[in-house]
C-alpha cells in the first residue's frame, strides 16, 4: 500500500536510535555480466537507524550493489528484503526503480543526475510531487486537489532545501550551482520522496575538506532528526570513520569484513585489499 506524501514527509520523524532491527537485509546476492562476477554471495544487513557504509577499491561492486538494491540490476541469485516500520517485508528484488523509491528506499548516484536547466527548488519539488495522488502530471493539469498538493510540495521543497543548506539558492538553477551544492541538492531531492532507507552513492566525491565537514553533519542529521537509516558508500575514510555506525567491506564482489569502523579498519584482509599488503604481512616482512 502507498502512502500520500504527507505521511511520508519525514520532517516530523522521531529520532530513530540503531537498533538490532533490520531495515534491510540482503542474502546471497550474486550478480554477473557475461562472465564477470559484480557481486559474489553479497550479505548484508542495515539496522533500522543506523548509518551503514559500504567501502572498497574501485571496481569492488559497491555501485553494482546499489544498482541490485534499487531495480537498476537484475542479480542472478539471492534475495533483498526491505521491513517496514510496522514489520511488512517486502521483497526488492524484481521490481522496478519507481517502485523500490515508492516502498520507501531513496539514492543519489555517484554522478550527479539533477535536472540542470531547472532551479534547485524546481528539482526538489518534482521529486516531492511524484508522491502526491494527482502526481506532476496532474499538478501540471490542475486537477482538482493538485493545488493543495502543489503548496504542500513546495513548503516539503523548502523545507528541505533549508536543512540541506541550500535555502538561498532556491530560485537558481541546478547547474549554476558549484560540485558540492550539487550534491546536497541531490540529498534533498531524494528526501523529498519520504524515504524510511537513503543510500548515498560517494556524496563526498569531488568536494573540498569544508564542505566535507558539512556533508558528515548533514548526514548524521537527516538520520538522527529525520530518524531516516542511511547506506553510504564512500571512499573518504575520514568520513567513514566520522559518521558510520557499522561498515561493510567489499572487494572483487565479495564481502571481505563487516563491523564497527574502528575494527574494521584494522582487519588484516581489508588492510590488503586497499594497500596490497596486510599489517601481519608488513610486520613480518614479507615482500609480495
Ligand atoms: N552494466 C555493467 N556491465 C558490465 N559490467 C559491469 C556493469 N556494471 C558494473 N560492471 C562491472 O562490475 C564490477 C564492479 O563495478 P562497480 O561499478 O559496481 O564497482 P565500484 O566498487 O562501484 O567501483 P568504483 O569505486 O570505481 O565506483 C566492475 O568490474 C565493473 O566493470
Amino acid at each position: 500500500m502507498t502512502t500520500t506524501l504527507a505521511e511520508r514527509t519525514a520532517a516530523a520523524r522521531p529520532p530513530a536510535p540503531a537498533t538490532s532491527d533490520p531495515v534491510l537485509q540482503v542474502s546471497g546476492v550474486t550478480l554477473r555480466f557475461g562472465g564477470l562476477v559484480s557481486l559474489c554471495e553479497v550479505d548484508l544487513t542495515v539496522r533500522r537507524g543506523e548509518i551503514h557504509a559500504v567501502i572498497g577499491p574501485n571496481g569492488a561492486g559497491k555501485t553494482s550493489l546499489f544498482n541490485s538494491l534499487t531495480g537498476a540490476y537484475a542479480p542472478q541469485e539471492g534475495q533483498v528484503l526491505l521491513r517496514t516500520d510496522a514489520g511488512t517485508e517486502h521483497s526488492l528484488l524484481g521490481r522496478k526503480p519507481h517502485h523500490v523509491n515508492r516502498l520507501g528506499v531513496a539514492r543519489t548516484f555517484q554522478n550527479i543526475r539533477l535536472f540542470s536547466a531547472l532551479t534547485a527548488l524546481e528539482n526538489v519539488k518534482v521529486a516531492a510531487e511524484s508522491g502526491t495522488r494527482s502526481g506532476p502530471l496532474g499538478i501540471m493539469l490542475g486537477l482538482p486537489r493538485a493545488k493543495a498538493e502543489e503548496r504542500a510540495a513546495e513548503g516539503t521543497a523548502r523545507r528541505l532545501l533549508a536543512l540541506v543548506g541550500l535555502d538561498d539558492r532556491a530560485e537558481e538553477r541546478a547547474d549554476s550551482l558549484s560540485y558540492g551544492d550539487q550534491r546536497r541538492l541531490e540529498i534533498a531531492r531524494a528526501l523529498a520522496t519520504g524515504p524510511r532507507l537513503l543510500l548515498l552513492d560517494e556524496p563526498a566525491a569531488g568536494t573540498n575538506p569544508t564542505e566535507k565537514r558539512e556533508l558528515a553533519a548533514l548526514i548524521r542529521r537527516i538520520n538522527h532528526e529525520l530518524g531516516i537509516s542511511v547506506l553510504l558508500i564512500e571512499h573518504d575514510m575520514p568520513l567513514v570513520t566520522s559518521v558510520a555506525d557499522r561498515v561493510t567491506v567489499l572487494n572483487f564482489g565479495k564481502v571481505i569484513a563487516s563491523g564497527p569502523p574502528s575494527e574494521v579498519q584494522r582487519d588484516p584482509a581489508v588492510v590488503e585489499a586497499y594497500l596490497g599488503t596486510s599489517d601481519t604481512d608488513s610486520r613480518q616482512g614479507r615482500t609480495r
